[in-house]
């Protein structure tokens, strides 16, 4: 690992949820180390419980067993932010009051949040909007916004839950290219939920791939593609495919497992 120090640390990590039908178990046994800095990706069938473990690393549900450790470089910023895959802004706030409000709730006075919000709207390229409503932008210009808040927020890690899924291609391209582009600038230590494999080639320096339900570490794959990465031009290597290859040998045998389990349930 090229990486100094860790950022995230997950123990035999489980996870079994109560249900009215019985016990389900989304998740056994996941270790896994995530450095400082890393841009990491997390694929796997439908269902193996990416989200279940992304909810856990950003405290919004406990592990069963394990525990998850994260290093905390100061005290006065937030632990994370979360970037959900359905626009999650506020539709009573301007752009840059969304982009400003987590700063707003830690007390950060308006000019100061307001210089911080700027400065990421800039990023995006929303600057001409920043005083628009989210009804008045497109899907994707109210996902950028989602992304420029959890950035403006400085959080030690960052959480995204498939935050380009609902996406039309171009606009995803588009997003994947700025989000390098900030990620690379600010080298945050990112957790990406994705079901493209492209897309995690494209962005990550490692792609864990899970298996199916319950969900653990299948394997880890370093994305050894040159940074910083053009994604046009990163597409038509040919260490790209070799890995596009390698990946989805492996995360095969997990998704034909799935249908196997779902022919046999119906
Ligand atoms: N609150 C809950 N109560 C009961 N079961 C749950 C709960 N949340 C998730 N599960 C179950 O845990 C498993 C993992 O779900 P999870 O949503 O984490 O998977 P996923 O890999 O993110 O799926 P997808 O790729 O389809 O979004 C599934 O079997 C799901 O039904």
């Amino acid at each position: 690992m090229p990486y100094d120090s860790t950022s995230i640390v997950l123990n035999n990590i489980g996870k079994t949820f109560i249900t009215s039908r019985g016990q389900v178990t989304a998740l056994t046994d996941i270790n896994v180390s995530i450095g400082d800095g890393e841009f990491f990706s997390i694929v796997g069938p439908s269902g193996c419980g990416k989200t279940t473990l992304l909810r856990i690393l950003a405290g919004l549900d406990t592990a069963s067993i394990g525990t998850v450790d994260v290093t905390i470089t100061t005290g006065d910023r937030p632990v994370n932010s979360m970037v959900f895959q359905e626009q999650s802004v506020f539709p009573w706030l301007t752009v840059i009051d969304n982009v400003a409000y987590g700063l707003k709730l830690r007390g950060i006075p308006k000019k100061e949040r307001y210089k911080i919000a700027e400065k990421y709207i800039r990023m995006i390229g929303l600057t001409k909007f920043a005083k628009a409503y989210p009804h008045q932008l497109s899907g994707g210009m109210k996902q950028r916004v989602s992304v420029a808040r959890a950035f403006a927020n400085n959080p030690e890690i960052l959480l995204m839950d498939e935050p380009f899924g609902a996406l039309d291609e171009q606009n995803r391209i588009l997003l994947q290219q700025e989000l390098l582009r900030i990620w690379e600038l600010s080298k945050k230590t990112t957790v990406f939920i994705t079901h493209s494999i492209d897309e995690a080639l494209c962005l990550s320096d490692r792609i864990m791939i899970m298996t199916a339900h319950p969900g653990t570490v299948k394997s880890i794959v370093d994305v050894d593609l040159p940074r910083p990465r053009d994604i046009a031009s990163i597409r038509t290597t040919l260490r790209y495919n070799e890995l596009f290859q390698t990946i989805w040998l492996t995360l095969r045998e997990e998704v034909l497992k799935v249908k196997e389990l779902e022919l046999a349930d119906s």
